[in-house]
């Protein structure tokens, strides 16, 4: 068979502050070599000379502040990384000031003493469907470790629907120190380290991650309330524990649904109070809603810095049926990693900062007996509305419940479950207390495969070779075909 013709290549120039953007079709991969200058991807810098890949129907854009030639559908002249630049600048200082006090070092000279302006950012980004929210997060974390200042800030993801460093269904938190890189919404903020091979040689994360269990925030709002506060306790322990690691501040990335006229008031509104409290917020980015911009001022403007940002004309509409597929390459990725080809003829390329032969995992299927792991779910899948309730009835107890699932019963729905392996209960007993399952992060996920009632056993696939028996695990509404 006579070898396929290398894929086209284009070169192009870009004027000082321009993007190229560009999306890919599925089954398509896009190699990006910077020729000339400097440019970035979402605030991560290109190196010149290096191959870039980009795969899975990544949506995303190069842009410049002084002029470059990457070579490789349309460069825009209107991108609003000016805006965000100054938002950044804004942050530093609040980084530079924090920091300074935490050393008891003097400010500089004509600075103000008031001590709102000594704290480290703690940002919440808000924004209806499609703003560009991660977008501008990853950029506002980029800059920050960019600055040569050794920031490490913290970047937190309470939209369960996004994935972030794992799968949907979750909620999770790190420290960053190395520019986030985007490659393949599979996996839109870089590779973590809970599924990475070893071999890893960019800055591989290790999040802090909580099981949700569903993609829409309407689903569950209490259990999700929770685990927002869970996850802002631990933020403030790891902050209490490094007060330099402080001045990093943290940024926020929500679900869209925390800014969508579409969901109800009182939902909003709750979730998004959960948010300022746990993380103690001190700024609040509206992207690109006048009436949202309006709403948090009413709400918080007398104690937190309510900004609206604009949005920027390049982020992609996606519609259902795209996020139905990058939740599914997000499942596949967690088992398999990025097998991706490059476009043919090009070779060395790198994904993210990594070898694409490194991010390919080889998960592996076992069997075990029903006994050797205990299931849950969090409520009940009945649960009566609020409404139907008698008076003063407490709805909380059944949509907080953990419910064992038996998996030899007809309908225990755990054939092709996503599974959240939980970390070990305190083995203090003292400590423990009833509501424990909620609290207990994340260690890994597996798959249900196959489940055989007449033997009392099933098959599920992992990532990774470590037994599974005597652990506990939470089921929610994510499944996964293997194909
Ligand atoms: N300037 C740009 N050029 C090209 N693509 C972009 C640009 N900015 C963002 N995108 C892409 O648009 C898509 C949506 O952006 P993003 O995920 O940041 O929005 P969001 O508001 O967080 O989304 P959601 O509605 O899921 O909350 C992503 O695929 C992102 O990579």
């Amino acid at each position: 068979m006579a070898d396929a013709a290398p894929a086209p290549s284009r070169e192009w120039h870009l004027e000082p502050e321009t993007e190229y953007r560009f999306e890919l079709d599925p089954q398509t991969s896009l190699a990006i070599k910077l020729v000339r200058g400097r440019a970035e991807i979402f605030g991560a810098e290109l190196v010149e000379g290096k191959t870039y890949l980009f795969a899975m129907e990544c949506k995303a854009a190069v842009f410049t502040w002084n002029g470059c030639q990457p070579s490789t559908e349309y460069i825009s002249e209107e991108t609003p990384m000016a805006a965000y630049a100054n938002v950044h600048t804004a942050l530093e200082q609040m980084r530079v000031r924090a920091l300074s006090k935490t050393r008891g070092s003097p400010l500089p000279p004509g600075e103000e003493v008031d001590p709102k302006l000594c704290e480290a950012p703690r940002v919440l980004v808000l924004g209806p469907e499609n703003s560009g929210k991660t977008t501008v997060c990853k950029i506002l974390i980029n800059y920050a470790v960019r600055a040569g200042q050794e920031w490490s800030p913290m970047l937190a993801n309470v939209d369960p629907s996004e994935g972030a460093w794992v799968i949907p269904g979750t909620l999770s938190v790190a420290s960053v120190s190395g520019p986030l890189p985007t490659y393949s919404p599979a996996s839109p903020l870089g590779t973590a380290s809970t599924t990475a091979p070893v071999g890893l040689t960019s800055h591989a994360l290790a999040p802090l991650v909580s099981w949700y269990g569903h993609t829409d925030t309407r689903k569950n709002p209490l259990l999700l309330d929770r685990l927002i506060r869970n996850l802002g306790e631990n933020v403030n322990d790891r902050f209490d524990l490094k007060p330099e690691g402080k001045a990093s501040g943290l940024i926020v990335d929500t679900p869209s649904s925390f800014g969508s006229s579409s969901s109800p008031t009182d939902h909003r509104q709750k979730l998004i109070k959960a948010c300022v409290d746990a993380f103690r917020i001190n700024v609040i980015l509206v992207v690109g809603h006048e009436k949202l911009n309006v709403e948090m001022q009413r709400a918080y403007g007398s104690y937190v810095t309510v900004v609206k940002i604009p949005k920027s004309g390049g982020v992609v509409e996606l519609d259902s049926s795209y996020r139905e597929r990058v939740q599914r390459y997000q499942l596949q990725t967690y088992m398999y990693g990025h097998p991706v080809q490059p476009p043919v003829g090009v070779t060395g390329g790198t994904l993210g900062g990594e070898t694409p032969s490194h991010l390919v995992l080889s998960p592996s299927s076992t069997v075990m007996k029903f006994g050797d792991l205990s299931i849950y779910r969090i409520g009940t899948e009945n649960m009566a509305p609020s409404s139907a309730l008698p008076i003063n009835a407490m709805r909380q107890v059944s949509e907080m419940q953990p419910v064992p699932v038996n998996p030899a019963s007809p309908g225990s729905g755990l054939h092709g479950a996503v599974l959240a392996l939980l970390a070990p209960f305190n083995p203090d007993e003292n400590e423990r207390y009833d509501e424990e399952i909620l609290d207990l992060s994340v260690i890994g996920f597996v798959y249900v495969m196959q489940v055989d009632v007449k033997q009392k056993k099933m098959t599920i696939l992992s990532p990774n070779q470590g037994s599974v028996a005597g652990k506990t695990a939470l089921a929610g509404s994510l499944e996964y075909q293997d194909q």
